[in-house]
């Protein structure tokens, strides 16, 4: 968290958009943005083709799967991700120890067999566009923080790398799980930027004070008039922070 990072190696574009134009708009923030996240949407209609894409403009790859599923699959899946070459990798915490430790050994493995650096696994803890009533409907007793904390043990237990978590949970998550996992938080609306389906949103220099390492940024920057100086004033956010 103390580690002196350029800013665009803590902001990634959530690449939410057609290949072609996800490819376009990553190009010219890239000179601010450091990761491109390949999510459900680009992973369900281009498969592999849609990480390789981005890693030839530079990218590092974010591969969002939120992989949930029983252990053996979960394993599986996470070595095909490794091999891959992403930096990245996403499952939910609420998938349990061992689902969790499949995870982490598969995504090990897979990398490993092709020469590749394993990525880090990140937990998803608690939806960022889950409300408190929201959470509570879904059975979770107690706050979204102190559902996503629980969720946090138990995923740093079973070996997780790092989280993913609102912004308004980093600070105690930094403060109950020390300074070793990676803390990527979405959610994050630049003053004014519209809410929409994020509940738990805060902004950029909210996040990394909070001690978050990577911001993810998806409509933001998307929907501005000018995404390069969005990007670019995401950024200077970042670090004045
Ligand atoms: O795992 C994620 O990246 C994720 C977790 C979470 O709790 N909330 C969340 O919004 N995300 C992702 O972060 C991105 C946020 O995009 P915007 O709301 O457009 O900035 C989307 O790609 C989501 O899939």
């Amino acid at each position: 968290m103390t580690e002196v990072l350029p800013a665009r190696e803590r902001i990634a574009l959530a690449a939410d958009l057609p290949l072609d134009e996800g490819l376009r708009l990553y190009e010219r923030v890239a000179p601010h943005v450091g990761y491109a996240k390949v999510g459900l949407s680009l992973f369900v209609e281009h498969g592999p083709p849609a990480v390789a894409a981005f890693q030839r403009l530079g990218a590092r790859i974010f591969l969002d799967l939120k992989l949930h599923d029983i252990p053996n699959t979960v394993e599986l899946a996470a070595a095909r991700a490794g091999a891959l070459g992403v930096s990245l990798l996403t499952v939910h915490a609420a998938g349990g120890e061992s689902m969790l430790r499949a995870a982490v050994k598969g995504a090990r493995e897979g990398a490993l067999a092709k020469g590749h650096a394993a990525p880090r696994v990140l937990a998803v803890t608690v939806l960022t566009s889950l409300s408190a009533e929201e959470v509570a409907a879904v059975g979770l007793p107690g706050t979204p923080e102190e559902a996503a904390l629980r969720l946090a043990r138990l995923a740093v237990g079973a070996g997780v790398d790092g989280l993913v978590c609102s912004p308004r949970e980093a600070a105690a998550f930094r403060r109950e799980l020390g300074p070793t996992p990676f803390l990527c938080t979405p959610g994050i609306r630049p003053a004014g930027a519209a809410a929409g389906d994020q509940s738990r949103a805060e902004t950029p220099a909210f996040a990394r004070r909070a001690g978050a390492d990577l911001l993810v940024v998806g409509r933001p920057i998307h929907t501005a008039p000018e995404p390069l100086a969005a990007a670019r004033a995401i950024a200077e956010e970042v670090s004045s922070a």
